[in-house]
């Protein structure tokens, strides 16, 4: 089998060149055609539209497993245009191309398609709503490959992080270490997800076959707060060595914490439609960022 590898070095892409290799060969993209550890590969970048047609008639892969985005969510307000460039018109383009060429599209959304407002976790098929730019722009790119046509499986998660890369936990340490006390807002609620989860999934699917276009939740189990998130952070990243101090982590509101993007207060997705269909075992959200700990120490 051929896969074809877009954003090789994002959270979500540098796992997946890890999870798909056994699967056969993997062409790997990033946007400058070198990766961040110095090796070779291809060059896309998603706002040249038009390079993506050559790209993929010369590659001719069984998958396309795109791991790019527009993920900057406050920027997005005023980088509108760009994100929904990257997040929606390209995405688009593409699964245009592997519908016309019999290629497979795996794909990555987010809880942001929601406005928040629900009080059970999401369907895959409950009514979106998002607050931001980056949410409407990837809600765009869900809509346009679903109307292109193509097979394919749109993987919605949330609250991403990885040892690596930009996010939530790496944001967290390096304040923790900074100050003595952190002030995180307590009333937005979601599941946060390691980018292994995300990329084993993927293979996983991709070993069986995708069964049904679509998009599927996919988070890890159970909920927190982004301020649960952050003392679990500092509990666990203690308890292993990895810091000699845990900071103050004081709760507040989303009003206390003004930012340009909304956010949803409740962004809790059911991954049970996915999990049945593939059989994936999805580890507890603390469970899966002690094993995230464990793998890996985090990058300064
Ligand atoms: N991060 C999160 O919390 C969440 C992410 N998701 C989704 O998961 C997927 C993977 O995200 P994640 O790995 O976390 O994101 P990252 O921000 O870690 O990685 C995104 C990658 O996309 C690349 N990229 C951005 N713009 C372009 C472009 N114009 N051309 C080529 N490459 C580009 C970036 O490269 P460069 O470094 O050069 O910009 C980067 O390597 C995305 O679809 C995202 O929307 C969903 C929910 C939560
Ligand atoms: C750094 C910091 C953030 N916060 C808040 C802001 C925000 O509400 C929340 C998380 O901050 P972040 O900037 O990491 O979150 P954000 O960039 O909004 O994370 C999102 O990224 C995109 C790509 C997604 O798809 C989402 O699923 C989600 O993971 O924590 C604090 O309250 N205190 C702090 O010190
Ligand atoms: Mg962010």
């Amino acid at each position: 089998m051929k896969l074809l590898l877009l954003g090789g070095d994002g959270q979500v892409g540098f796992e997946l060149r890890r999870s798909l290799a056994p699967l056969g060969e993997v062409v790997v993209t990033t946007r400058g055609g070198t990766l961040a550890d110095g090796g070779d590969c291809e060059a896309l970048d998603l706002a040249q539209i038009d390079t993506i047609e050559p790209l993929l008639r010369r590659v001719r892969p069984d998958y396309v497993i795109n791991a790019t985005a527009y993920t900057a969510v406050d920027r997005a307000e005023t980088e509108r245009e760009l994100a929904f460039i990257v997040n929606a018109q390209a995405p688009g383009r593409l699964a245009e191309l592997c519908a016309a060429d019999g290629i497979g599209l795996v794909h990555y959304s987010t809880d942001y398609v929601f406005d928040g407002s629900g009080t059970r976790p999401y369907l895959d098929t409950d009514p979106t709503g998002p607050l931001g730019a980056y949410g409407q722009s990837k809600l765009a790119g869900e809509q346009a490959i679903g109307a292109s046509g193509a097979r394919h499986l749109i993987l919605r998660t949330a609250w991403v992080y990885a040892t690596r890369g930009g996010n939530f936990l790496r944001t967290m340490l390096r304040l923790g270490a900074e100050r003595e006390e952190l002030r995180v807002v307590a009333d937005q609620h979601g599941s946060p997800t390691p980018a292994w989860l995300l990329a084993d999934a993927a293979a996983q699917v991709l070993g069986q076959g995708i069964a049904e276009s679509g998009v599927r939740h996919l988070v890890a189990a159970g909920q927190t707060s982004w301020h649960g998130f952050a003392e679990a952070i500092f509990d666990e990243a203690h308890a292993r060595g990895l810091i000699e101090r845990k900071p103050r982590v004081l709760p507040i509101t989303t009003a206390e914490y003004p930012t340009p993007a909304r956010r949803p207060a409740y962004s809790v997705l059911d991954s049970r439609h996915l999990q049945a269909e593939y059989g994936l075992t999805i580890p507890d959200w603390r469970e899966a960022l002690r094993t995230t700990l464990d793998r890996d120490r985090p990058g300064a």
